[in-house]
């Protein structure tokens, strides 16, 4: 689950109903900087979950500043998993544009990170064409792996399982067998999950919201995962690998947890 500095109440009051331990992503949002960041961490750590903060690459200012903020979270909230992203700034700010460079500094391993996560895109992405997309992320994973930390994927979120399940087998037979999390739009309100598609650059033609369960007649409705997870659920075979979900709650904190109570409730026959 992804969970902003501004959520953290929201993620302390609901809290006991998440398993312990679970890994919560903290976004670097634009209108919150490192000390936000690193407060979130540190409270995330004392719910008892794993948190694990997002560097975006064009939104770092210097090298002493990445480091700073990787050694602060390792140290004052206990940080071993990072994520690292472009970020949507079309000019960098400093001297990364992009997660590689951020991967090739070594600041990571050296301050005790374990393990790494890398965004995947299953529905194309804004910059790269498809053969840059593979390249860039087997580079990414041999690149984190070489310095002895622990890859492993998280998707931007799309509407159309189907258009996940046609991707990992893509990765699969290229020979990537880290563990992906499928990034998954939390159940929301029809018009804001078209509003954090759109700012999210995420392509949302009608075909594929109908598969997700919003039908463009009904704009002032809400629509969860549902459908979406049936069929990722069903679609999946041994062959895809190590697949879990990381929750995008864009219709709030305590509406997906909700929502993955009532799923977990109604289809166990589905969950792992
Ligand atoms: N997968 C996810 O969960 C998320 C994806 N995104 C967006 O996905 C995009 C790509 O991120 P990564 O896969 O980490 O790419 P990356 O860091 O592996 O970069 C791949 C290539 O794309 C170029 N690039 C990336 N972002 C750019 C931008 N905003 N403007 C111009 N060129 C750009 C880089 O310079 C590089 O050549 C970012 O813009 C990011 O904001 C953001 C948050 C979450
Ligand atoms: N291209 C891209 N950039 C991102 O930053 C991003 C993705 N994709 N995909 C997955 C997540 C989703 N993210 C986001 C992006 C923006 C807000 C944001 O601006 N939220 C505002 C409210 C905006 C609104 O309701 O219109 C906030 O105050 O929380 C939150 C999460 C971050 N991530």
């Amino acid at each position: 689950m992804e969970v902003s500095a501004k959520d953290i109440p929201a993620l302390t009051a609901v809290a006991p109903r998440l398993p312990p331990a679970s890994t919560i992503s903290i976004p670097y949002l634009a209108g919150e900087g490192n000390a936000a960041r690193l407060a979130a961490a540190r409270a995330v750590r004392e719910l008892g979950f794993e948190p694990m903060p997002h560097i975006s690459a064009r939104r770092v200012a210097s090298l002493a500043e990445l480091q700073a903020f990787v050694a602060r979270a390792a140290a004052e909230a206990g940080v071993e998993r990072c994520f690292v992203i472009a970020g949507d700034p079309s000019t960098p700010k400093g001297p990364f544009p992009d997660s590689f460079s951020l991967i090739d500094t070594g600041v990571f391993e050296r301050a005790g990170i374990k393990a790494l996560g890398v965004g995947g895109h299953p529905e194309g992405h804004p910059v790269m064409s498809v053969a840059d997309r593979w390249e860039v992320l087997e580079r990414k994973c041999r690149g984190i792996e070489g310095r002895g930390m622990a890859p492993s994927i998280v998707t931007q979120f799309v509407f159309d399982a189907d258009v996940v399940l046609t991707w990992l087998e893509a990765l699969r037979a290229r020979g990537i067998a880290h563990p992906v999390r499928v990034g998954v739009p939390g159940p929301a309100g029809v018009a804001v999950l078209a509003r954090y598609a759109a700012m999210c650059g995420v392509g949302a033609c009608a075909s594929m919201l109908a598969k997700y369960g919003i039908s463009i007649g009904k704009l002032l409705g809400t629509a969860g995962p549902d459908r979406f997870v049936d069929r990722l659920a069903a679609g999946l075979t041994p062959a895809h690998g190590t697949v879990s979900l990381h929750f995008f709650p864009f219709g709030g904190i305590a509406q997906s947890v909700g929502w993955i109570e009532q799923y977990r409730a109604t289809r166990k026959q589905n969950t792992r």
